[in-house]
């Protein structure tokens, strides 16, 4: 959708990122194709695609032999936190004045597979990919366990609530990433668990690194960047971020990502707020935990 904000689309993104070494995934509602994404990128540019499961399969299958064959890809992001549309405000009232059918999201998310399984949906996917798995929108220990127990096909998973654009109320990926921490710690050796939602300074990256993240996502700051000034206004968000990170590692005196850790945060607040309810770690549990409001 990036082109709603400025004409360089996801194209723009990619050139942005370009020189910063930062990973794109490519939405399955991107506003240009990833043919055209990836058009100009160095072969050392990494690439995601992101995929919604459709309920007619056969698209996403033939979406998927595309992204296959256009060699450019490297990864497949399986996004799971948002099998139906969320109640988007902003989106009903745009509706009143522009649409007679259905808000913007309601449209997007028509079509949408909502009843995708841990067996069924990552056996089908195995059978059409070949690229690793990153399952994007976990939000309880249990399902990052789950995704833990389907390594190293699964190769990292995504905490994140969709930048809050699902479900609120719904915990952000610091929660669950503490949660990780405290219930199923061997989950971080498993798989990598990267973050995404609210990361706006340089210090909430580092944060979320030093509590365990091996990387973190950004949303609408790449899209703020985009549509103040295209491809320059992307670097320049880059930049702030990537120096905001500096400036920051050097006042906690670490002098690569190696020295973080959870030493240097104090999350004695943050754990007051984590759930503290039961386990439900039995593998053999019929309890499957999707979600904790
Ligand atoms: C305009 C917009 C469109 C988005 N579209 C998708 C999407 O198609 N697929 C997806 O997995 N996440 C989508 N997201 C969620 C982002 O991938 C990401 O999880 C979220 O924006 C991170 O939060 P942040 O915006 O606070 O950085 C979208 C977010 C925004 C703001």
């Amino acid at each position: 959708m990036a082109r709603l904000g400025h004409p360089a689309g996801e194209k723009g993104i990619a050139e942005g990122c370009r020189s910063f070494g930062s990973l794109q995934i490519i939405a399955t509602n991107s506003s240009l194709s990833p043919e055209q994404v990836v058009a100009d990128a160095p072969e050392t540019q990494v690439f995601g695609w992101q995929l919604y499961v459709q309920l007619n399969r056969k698209s996403s299958e033939e979406m998927l032999a595309r992204i296959n064959r256009l060699g450019r890809i490297k990864f497949i992001v399986l996004t799971l936190d948002a099998p139906v549309s969320g109640k988007r405000e902003d989106d009903e009232r745009l509706n009143i004045q522009f649409h007679s059918t259905g808000s913007v999201s309601t449209q997007l998310f028509a079509g949408t597979d909502p009843f995708l399984t841990w067996t069924e949906t990552l056996e089908w996917l195995s059978e059409h990919t070949t690229m690793p798995i990153v399952l994007k929108g976990v939000q309880t220990h249990e399902d990052a366990l789950m995704a833990a127990q389907h390594a190293p096909f699964v190769k990292a998973i995504v905490l994140s609530n969709h930048g809050g654009r699902s479900l609120d109320t719904a915990p952000p990926a610091v929660h669950t990433l503490l949660e990780i921490r405290k219930y199923c710690p061997r989950v971080f050796d498993k798989l990598e668990v990267w973050v995404d939602g609210g990361i706006r300074r340089g210090t909430d990256a580092v944060k979320a690194m030093c509590l365990g993240a091996k990387g973190v996502g950004i949303g609408r700051p790449a899209l703020w960047g985009l549509a103040a000034g295209g491809v320059e206004g992307v670097e320049r968000t880059l930049q702030i971020l990537s120096d905001e990170m500096k400036t920051c590692m050097r006042l906690l005196g670490a002098k690569t990502v190696e020295d973080l850790g959870p030493h240097l945060v104090n999350t004695s607040r943050l754990q007051r707020d984590i759930y503290g309810g039961m386990e439900y770690l039995d593998a053999g549990s019929s309890v499957i935990v999707k979600g904790k409001l």
